[in-house]
């Protein structure tokens, strides 16, 4: 943040500096304004080396422009007055004020700075450039209400100082309190207002896009005001100037959104892009309010004042460098390098993880639905099963652990950031994953029911050579499959698997393992070696659960989920 525009009542000052003619009084005044009413600080090494300057960005940035623009000398300043009282900026008021009195002298002096039209609204006077104060009448008022504007327009956060100087003795008989304990806050004169440029940072532009191409909508509530929040969201690409809802309630101010009445509020929440003057209260409005309407919501914030709605959110991440320890105690994730990029990054990956676990779960209940029902059909029906214990540990050995290892080690994809987001409501297995699972299942049952009842007439052989069979085509099902399940909808299920090294890996492991289950491990998994024909036979069986899954693809589903369906079927 910077300070770009300058203006001392209304004459705007050549390169934000003090032009000759300004009397040393009102500089002074500026002096004790930004220096001393303040939250940041001013170090100086060794006399002559550049300040080092710590505070908000707010903060920071007016005290560099009045050290390097105005040439005020901290120490001098500290040496020649105390300070009596001060009043804490907050953001409710945006303003933060002290009083102040210089040594060897009576007169308490009231310095207030904070967001521009709420100091003018306190002002009854203005100081031209040569130090006489002036009535600020009307006119002048909308002229300085329209300067405002413009800086506002030209999106800088627009600041304006206060100043008025008054006897102890006034004060204490005026508001009947002690001289310093209260602050007045009118009848004070203007002393200039300032305009700080907070440049959109790279990057934020296209990580505001691909949010929206992934259907997530975002929302700017700032504490600027309305013509600032405007300027600076069209710059970084919230608000579409060509959106033709744009004079139709996308931009509001934090006391309308607070008035509304509840219907109202949630009726219009959803078209508003930029709330702007806003309270910790209207964040946090915000917040619950989508949350009511079902919205998934995920906040950014540095300030304390963000601490409620963050908190409140479902996701709240806060900025590790410039946010305040109760923003990141109130967050979930701390962005480290406090770019808003990042929230992009946590999106990709958090779809990525939600996707994983969907692959594993239909590939998981594939298995089991299949071993399940063969199981139980040849237990009933023949009183014996063809899967033995060391056999269906195995399978769940692989499947659980390896299966697991495979599908969760894909990389995010493109694909993810175009999908919309995954509701509230929404449930884990979608329906296009009940299409694949019960078609594959049904195959795997189908196959391996007719080995089951016909093998040894087919393949003429023993019973124990059958159940070989049976286990062999069975795990090599799993492991066709498994490809299947590294797409949910897309018909190819090949793409980026020379890519995932991890994936090639464990598919051989598990080839090299099975074989050696087969031939060479009889005693200990009841299996009979087979022949190259048999091998070949159960390959080719496995192998059709490719093309099974490329024409399951091709049925369309309902958006509707299934539950849903049924539940509304019978009632
Ligand atoms: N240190 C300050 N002293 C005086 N006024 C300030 C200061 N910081 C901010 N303001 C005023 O308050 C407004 C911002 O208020 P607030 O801090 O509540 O909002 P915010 O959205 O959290 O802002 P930020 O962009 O600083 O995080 C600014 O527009 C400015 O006018
Ligand atoms: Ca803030």
């Amino acid at each position: 943040m910077k300070v770009t525009k300058f203006f001392l009542a209304q004459e705007a000052m050549k390169d934000e500096k003090a032009s000759p003619a300004v009397s040393s009084d009102i500089l002074e005044f500026f002096y004790q304004g930004v220096g001393l009413n303040t939250t940041g600080s001013i170090y100086v090494p060794t006399s002559g080396m550049t300040p080092e300057i710590s505070g908000s960005p707010t903060e920071k940035s007016l005290l560099s422009w009045a050290v390097s623009n105005l040439g005020m000398d901290m120490e001098e300043l500290k040496r020649s007055c105390t300070v009596l009282h001060v009043v804490a900026f907050n953001s409710e008021k945006k303003r933060s004020g002290i009083s102040l009195k210089k040594k060897n002298s009576n007169a308490v002096h009231v310095h207030w700075k904070g967001a521009a039209e709420m100091i003018l609204a306190m002002c009854s006077s203005y100081y031209g450039s040569t130090g006489v104060i002036q009535v600020m009448g009307e006119g002048e008022r909308m002229k300085l209400e329209e300067i405002i504007k413009n800086m506002a327009d030209q999106s800088l956060r627009c600041i304006a100082f206060a100043y008025g100087q008054f006897q102890e003795e006034d004060l204490e008989k005026n508001d009947g309190e002690e001289a310093g304990q209260k602050l007045k806050e009118d009848g004070l004169t203007l002393l200039g207002l300032v305009g700080l440029k907070d440049p959109c940072r790279p990057g934020v532009r296209k990580a505001v896009e691909a949010c929206k191409n992934a259907g997530v909508s975002i929302k700017m509530i700032t504490g600027d005001n309305i013509f600032t929040a405007r300027a600076i969201a069209t710059e970084c690409g919230i608000l579409d100037p060509s959106d033709p809802n744009l004079n139709n309630g996308a931009v509001v101010e934090g006391v309308e959104f607070r008035n509304y009445i509840v219907e109202e509020r949630m009726e219009k929440v959803d078209r508003i892009s930029v709330m702007a003057r806003s309270s910790p209260f209207d964040k946090l409005l915000m917040v619950q309010c989508l949350k009511q309407k079902g919205h998934v919501v995920a906040v950014t914030g540095d300030g304390t004042n963000d601490a409620p709605a963050l908190k409140e959110a479902d996701v709240g991440l806060s900025m590790g460098i410039q946010g305040t320890e109760v923003a990141k105690e109130s967050s979930d994730i701390v962005i480290l390098d406090d770019n808003f990029a990042t929230v992009v990054t946590v999106l990709r990956w958090g779809r990525c993880v939600y996707t994983n676990i969907q692959k594993f779960i239909q590939f998981q209940l594939t298995v089991n639905i299949a071993a399940l029902v063969i199981n139980f059909i040849a237990a009933a029906s023949a009183g014996e099963v063809p899967l033995t214990t060391v056999q269906l540990l195995w399978v769940n050995l692989i499947m659980d652990t390896l299966g697991a290892l495979a599908l969760a080690t894909d990389r995010p994809t493109e694909e993810l950031m175009k999908n919309p987001p995954v509701g509230r409501n929404q449930p884990l297995i979608m329906n296009a994953m009940w299409r694949n699972l019960v078609a594959q299942s049904l195959y795997q049952i189908f196959v391996l029911l007719i080995l089951q009842f016909k093998g040894n007439v087919i393949f003429g052989v023993n019973a124990d050579v059958k159940n070989t069979l049976i286990f062999n085509t069975f795990v090599l099902c799993q492991v066709f499959n498994e490809f299947n399940a590294r797409k949910l909808e897309k018909k190819n299920v090949f793409e980026g698997v020379l890519k995932n090294k991890l994936f090639l890996g464990i598919i051989g492991i598990t080839i090299v393992l099975q074989v050696v289950m087969v031939e060479f491990l009889k005693k200990f998994a009841d299996t009979e070696r087979l022949n190259w024909g048999q091998w070949g036979a159960c390959i080719g069986i496995a192998i059709i659960s490719w093309p099974i899954g490329w024409v399951v693809k091709c049925i369309p589903v309902p958006e509707k989920q299934l539950f849903d369906l049924l539940k509304r079927r019978s009632s």
